[in-house]
């Protein structure tokens, strides 16, 4: 007999009934970037509706996020340009604008989970996620500083540091100093299988992070970030992030890496999370703005196709869109 497939097709009412991928505002972690100043809120040309807020502002958007039923947000800083350096200094400094960050967004709405980015290039006068000598992203000195870096984050108040640089062994010397510092329930959200991708744009346009030209400088971060024609290669990192402590793992840019996000679900028994990137948001704001596309339904699409693909988390830009459309 011929199966009629378009049966669990015919209304809206099956077609809700036997939906298999349902978006919720449990599933989203909402970056926010933060600036020096006062009464700023700046946005960010490359990504419109999206801001930089000084931290008076962070307080009052903190609030508006959580009164849309958004109960988790991922933090960067842009740093002032006289506080970068190569060593990280910034980056320990314990009322440096992170620790602050933390400090305002607990302070406005305790109930927040408050994640924070660690990784150095916000701090880089070379915009490179680590330590630069030789030409070369030092590994393991890299490594040290982020762990030193994390513990601030831990003792200003995070919830959880998402280590987003790639250097090989930074989530065991994290966990460890976290560890050995009595911060046994500080969280840590491994950007675990993170690409080299060209969807940064925009965010490093937002941070002013992208690596700098000059000589003996590295201009790209191939060298730490992975090469998006590998999908083996993510297994293997992810497993070793897991391995080294991490909590949650991230695959990261999203939409064209759905099938690392698959592969990553079918062997980890760790929340998946994913970051739908800046210039993954940055394109759709682009096209609808000219007409191209319809804004709202792409967005759904996008966001559905990445919950579909195994995310149990997605970082997005779109977060505040999706659940006002959704509520
Ligand atoms: N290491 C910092 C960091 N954390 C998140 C992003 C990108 C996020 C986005 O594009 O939305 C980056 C930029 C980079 O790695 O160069
Ligand atoms: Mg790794």
């Amino acid at each position: 007999m011929l199966r009629r497939n378009r049966r669990l097709r015919s209304s809206a009412a099956i077609r809700s009934l036997v939906r298999e991928t349902i978006i919720s505002p449990d599933d989203f972690l909402v970056p926010i970037f933060v600036v020096e100043g006062k009464g700023v809120k700046e946005e960010i040309a490359s990504m419109p509706g999206y801001y930089r807020y000084s931290l008076d502002l962070l307080a009052s958007e903190a609030k508006e996020i959580w009164s849309l039923g958004l109960k988790s947000v991922l933090l960067f800083v842009k740093v002032p340009e006289h506080l970068k350096d190569n060593s990280g200094k910034e980056a320990l400094n314990p009322n440096g604008l992170m620790q602050r960050a933390i400090k305002t967004v607990k302070d406005a709405v305790p109930e927040m989970l408050v994640m924070t980015d660690v990784a150095l290039d916000p701090y880089s006068k070379y915009g490179h996620d680590g330590i630069v000598s030789e030409g070369k992203i030092i590994n393991d000195d890299s490594s040290a500083i982020l762990a030193e870096m994390s513990l601030t984050h831990a003792i200003a108040g995070a919830d959880f540091v998402a280590p987003s640089d790639m250097m090989d062994g930074r989530i065991f010397e994290i966990r460890t100093l976290l560890e050995d510092e009595g911060f046994h329930d500080t969280g840590i959200m491994s950007y675990s299988a993170k690409y080299a991708s060209a969807f940064y744009g925009p965010f490093r346009d937002a941070l002013d992070s992208a690596p700098v030209d000059l000589k003996d400088i590295p201009k790209d971060k191939q060298s730490y970030q992975m090469d998006f024609a590998n999908r083996d290669e993510a297994i293997r990192e992810t497993l070793m992030d897991i391995e080294e402590g991490a909590d949650i793992v991230m695959v990261k840019p999203g939409l064209c890496y759905l099938d690392i996000v698959r592969d990553i679900r079918n062997v980890v028994d760790v929340p998946v999370a994913v970051y739908q990137v800046s210039g993954e948001y940055a394109m759709l704001k682009a096209a609808a703005e000219k007409g191209w596309l319809n804004h709202d339904a792409v967005m759904m699409e996008q966001i559905t196709a990445i919950k579909r693909a195994g995310a149990h988390i997605i970082a997005s830009y779109f977060a505040k869109d999706v659940v006002k459309l959704i509520s």
